[in-house]
């Protein structure tokens, strides 16, 4: 059967090949706290529709079509459940979400979505080889299973191009644009000023573009009718859109159940539901039913909590540090509690913080063969070590590095004899290797976190007065995201300030002979 196709018009489709790789020099950040101290940025900012204006603070991205069918009809024509108090409301920074127009009870089911609603790619699931999808399915198979977000983002624009779509009425209010960093200028890029998340927007980028140049190469040999995008070029613009629109709105749910009982994840778009914007105390939840026989599928969106008129239903979208919402989503959360700082777990470094922190030669660089068999069962060293550590978050220090500091800072190794490494990790108030150990502990995290803010170009202050200016958007999310990165790294410091203030009024002085 020869499929009708809609062009790939506009927003994320430009014809043009003018791909501009945005070659920057990342200068300001040494080698302990990034994976790449100069990094090269690709930037897919040159493929960016001139229409489009999306940003985090306020500006909305317009949909597709300008005024794309009622949603929430299609859902009930096609089967689904859709509660009458469920409408669709302009949020003032969120885009686009569901509020309540009634008080909702707890537990009330709000929408229901019967198995053929969902956008999932079933051919890849079933790893088929069949009819059109064949060349799709070669085409996802090539794409790394971290950035699975592109495979079903492979179908999302199969089915964009295809007039008929049973998808359309859903794919016609997708966002135009997305707010994420692949698509940021190389300038805005460099205002993040925070190294990982600059490695993975590179990584991104780079894998865009060379995608773009397989996808050309593969459908060069392809008939028109086995053409899975009906004799249309893609171009890394467009698989940028696609894998932007998955990642910031796809659910991994339960699929079919494996052999082993497990379940296998299974990515897929959930109309309607995927109105729903992010809170960390959400007041719904998506709850999976599985028929009988383990083949079909409903999805529901049930109330979690009582829900007053006019109030937003918001889902958890995971407990993700700003990084992951940034790339994925586009946003940034303020006082994110999961936000954290990534470090490489470095002797020269430490050795330095610790010299900053007044202990007197420590040993980070050449640890004793007990604190080496230590270090390697932290996994800090040895051949398959990772040396990512982090600051931040719900752990506030990384338990392996805390681990790390205090057996490598402990004066009198026999202390070490007998270790408990559950109790090297944890920030409890206890202090296993004693009071003296751990205010040196304290103090070299400390003195981490000053060296780690001086790595930042600017200040908060600087960042903020830039914000009452005026910004793009993007260059307004790059500088909250960095204001972000550097308050986690300040509240570090204030709990180990009030730690050692503590620890200090606990140590004993010696007695005088
Ligand atoms: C699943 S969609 C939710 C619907 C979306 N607002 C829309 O207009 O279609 C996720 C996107 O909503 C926005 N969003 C959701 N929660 C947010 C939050 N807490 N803060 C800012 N933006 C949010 C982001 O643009 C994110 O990529």
């Amino acid at each position: 059967m020869l499929r009708e196709e809609r062009k790939l018009g506009r927003n994320g489709f430009i014809t043009s090949s003018h791909t501009e790789m945005a070659v920057n020099r990342w200068e300001t950040c040494s080698s302990w706290t990034m994976a790449a101290s100069k990094a090269i940025m690709a930037s897919l900012t040159h493929l960016r529709p001139l229409t489009c204006a999306a940003s985090a603070s306020g500006s909305y991205p317009s949909r597709i079509v300008p005024q794309p069918p009622d949603l929430i009809k299609w859902v009930r024509k096609e089967g689904g459940f859709v509660h009458r108090a469920v409408t669709i409301a302009q949020d003032d920074t969120k885009g686009l979400g569901l509020v309540a127009s009634e008080e909702i009870p707890r537990g009330t089911d709000l929408i229901a979505l019967p198995d053929h609603i969902p956008l999932r790619f079933r051919s890849l699931e079933l790893d088929g080889e069949n009819g059109l999808d064949s060349a799709l399915v070669n085409l996802a198979h090539r794409v790394p299973e971290e950035l699975w977000a592109m495979r079903l983002g492979l179908k999302l624009l199969q089915e964009r191009a295809e007039i008929g779509s049973f998808w359309w009425p859903y794919i016609s209010n997708l966002p135009e644009t997305y707010s994420v960093p692949i698509f940021f200028s190389g300038e805005d890029i460099k205002n993040l000023q925070y190294a990982p998340l600059l490695h993975q927007v590179n990584k991104r980028c780079r894998f865009l573009l060379d995608f773009e140049k397989e996808v050309k190469h593969f459908l060069e040999n392809l008939k028109q009718d086995d053409h899975p995008f009906g004799g249309q070029e893609v171009h890394a613009s467009s698989l940028g859109w696609a894998m932007s629109a998955v990642s910031s709105r796809a659910f991994r749910l339960y699929g079919k159940k494996l052999p082993d009982g497990n379940h296998k994840n299974i990515a897929m778009m959930l109309p309607l539901i995927d109105m729903c914007n992010h809170s960390f105390t959400p007041n719904v939840q998506i709850v999976q039913e599985q028929d009988a026989d383990n083949v079909k599928m409903q999805v529901k969106v049930v109330a979690e909590t009582e829900i007053k008129q006019d109030d937003p239903f918001l889902l958890n979208y995971g407990c993700l540090n700003n990084d992951l919402f940034l790339l994925d989503y586009g946003f940034v959360i303020p006082s994110n509690p999961y936000d954290c700082i990534e470090l490489k777990y470095d002797g020269a470094l430490l050795d330095a913080a610790s010299k900053a922190a007044g202990v007197d030669s420590p040993n980070f660089s050449a640890p004793t063969p007990l604190q080496q068999q230590i270090l390697s069962q932290l996994n800090l060293a040895g051949e398959a070590s990772d040396l990512k550590v982090s600051l931040g978050g719900r752990e506030i220090v990384d338990g392996r590095l805390l681990a790390a500091l205090r057996v490598i800072l402990a004066s009198n190794t026999e202390t070490l004899q007998n270790y408990d490494l559950n109790s090297l990790k944890s920030l409890s108030p206890e202090a296993p290797l004693g009071v003296a150990n751990e205010l040196a502990a304290s103090r070299t995290i400390i003195a981490l976190c000053v060296i780690a803010l001086g790595h930042f170009p600017t200040k908060i202050m600087e960042d903020e007065s830039l914000l009452n200016q005026r910004a793009s958007g993007s260059t307004e999310l790059a500088i909250q995201f960095r204001i972000q990165k550097k308050s986690v790294i300040i509240d570090v410091m204030r709990h180990l300030t009030r730690r050692v203030k503590l620890l200090s009024s606990k140590e004993t002085v010696p007695a005088e002979g």
